[in-house]
C-alpha cells in the first residue's frame, strides 16, 4: 500500500500539491485532470522522485524521505517519454541495466532478462539497438526494464499519449496482465473504464476519488 499523509508540494514556494490524504491500495487505479493539475508531481511523489514540501509519503511503511532506497526499489515508475528511460544501446543490455546495479549475480541477472524478452514480445529484438525500436515498441522495453526489477506497484505517467492506436492497445494489454498494483495517470478515459478507483486532481486537491463510473463523468462535467 501507498499511503499520503497530509501532503503539499511546491515549486519555487508555488504550491502545485494541497494537503493530499489518501491511501492507494486498489490494483488499478488512475488519476485523471488538466494539464498542470498535479497530476505528475504526484505520480513522483509516490516513489520518491519528489519529496513533499511537507507530509509524508509511506511505501509499505517506507517513507520516501527517511527510507529512500526501500521506498524506491518498490516502486517502478515509466515515463511519458520511454526515450528517457533507455540508456544503453541494445535491448538486452537495457533491461539488465537495473539488475546490474543491483549488483545480483551474472546468472541471475540473464534468467530475469530473458524471461521479460519472452514474456513481452520482445526476444527477437534482444541485440536490436534499442533507439531503432518503433514508439510503440520502445514503450513496451521502458516498461520492461522497469518490470524486470520486480517492483510491487508501479507508476505510469501518461504511458499512452505518445503512441498509435495498435501500440496503445498493446501497452493497455500489457497493464492489464500486471500482477502489482497499479497507478496510472492518463488522459485516456476509456483505458481507465475498467479501473477499480479513479482520482481527479484540479489545482492540487482531490476533487473526486471514486469507481469510474461515479468519477469519469464527475471529471468530463467540470471540464465542460
Ligand atoms: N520542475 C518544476 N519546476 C517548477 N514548476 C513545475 C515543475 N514541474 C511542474 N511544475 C509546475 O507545477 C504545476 C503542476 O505540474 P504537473 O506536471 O504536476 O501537472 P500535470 O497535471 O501533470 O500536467 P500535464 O497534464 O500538463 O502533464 C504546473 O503549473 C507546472 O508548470
Amino acid at each position: 500500500m501507498i499511503e499520503l499523509r497530509n501532503v503539499f508540494h511546491s515549486y519555487d514556494g508555488r504550491p502545485v500539491l494541497n494537503g493530499i490524504s489518501l491511501s492507494l491500495a486498489e490494483r488499478r487505479i488512475a488519476v485523471l485532470g488538466c494539464n498542470g493539475s498535479g497530476k505528475s508531481t504526484f505520480a513522483r511523489l509516490l516513489n520518491g522522485l519528489i519529496l513533499p514540501t511537507e507530509g509524508e509519503v509511506l511505501v509499505d511503511g517506507h517513507d520516501t524521505r527517511r527510507d529512500a532506497r526501500a521506498a524506491r526499489q518498490r516502486v517502478g515508475f515509466v515515463f511519458q517519454n520511454p526515450d528517457v528511460q533507455i540508456v544503453y544501446p541494445t535491448v538486452a543490455e537495457d533491461i539488465a541495466f537495473g539488475l546490474k546495479a543491483r549488483k545480483l549475480p551474472k546468472e541471475e541477472i540473464a534468467r530475469r532478462v530473458e524471461a521479460v524478452l519472452d514474456r513481452y514480445g520482445l526476444g527477437r529484438y534482444r541485440d536490436h539497438p534499442a533507439h531503432k525500436l518503433s514508439g510503440g515498441e520502445k514503450q513496451l522495453l521502458a516498461i520492461a526494464g522497469v518490470l524486470v526489477l520486480e517492483p510491487h506497484h508501479l507508476v505510469f505517467d501518461e504511458p499512452t499519449t505518445l503512441l498509435d492506436l495498435r501500440n496503445r492497445r498493446k501497452v493497455i494489454e500489457m497493464i492489464r496482465g500486471l500482477s502489482q498494483t497499479v497507478i496510472v495517470v492518463t488522459h485516456d478515459l476509456d483505458m481507465v473504464r475498467e479501473f477499480d478507483r479513479v482520482l481527479v486532481l484540479e489545482d492540487g486537491r482531490v476533487v473526486a476519488d471514486d469507481l469510474p463510473a461515479v468519477a469519469v463523468p464527475a471529471y468530463v462535467r467540470r471540464l465542460s
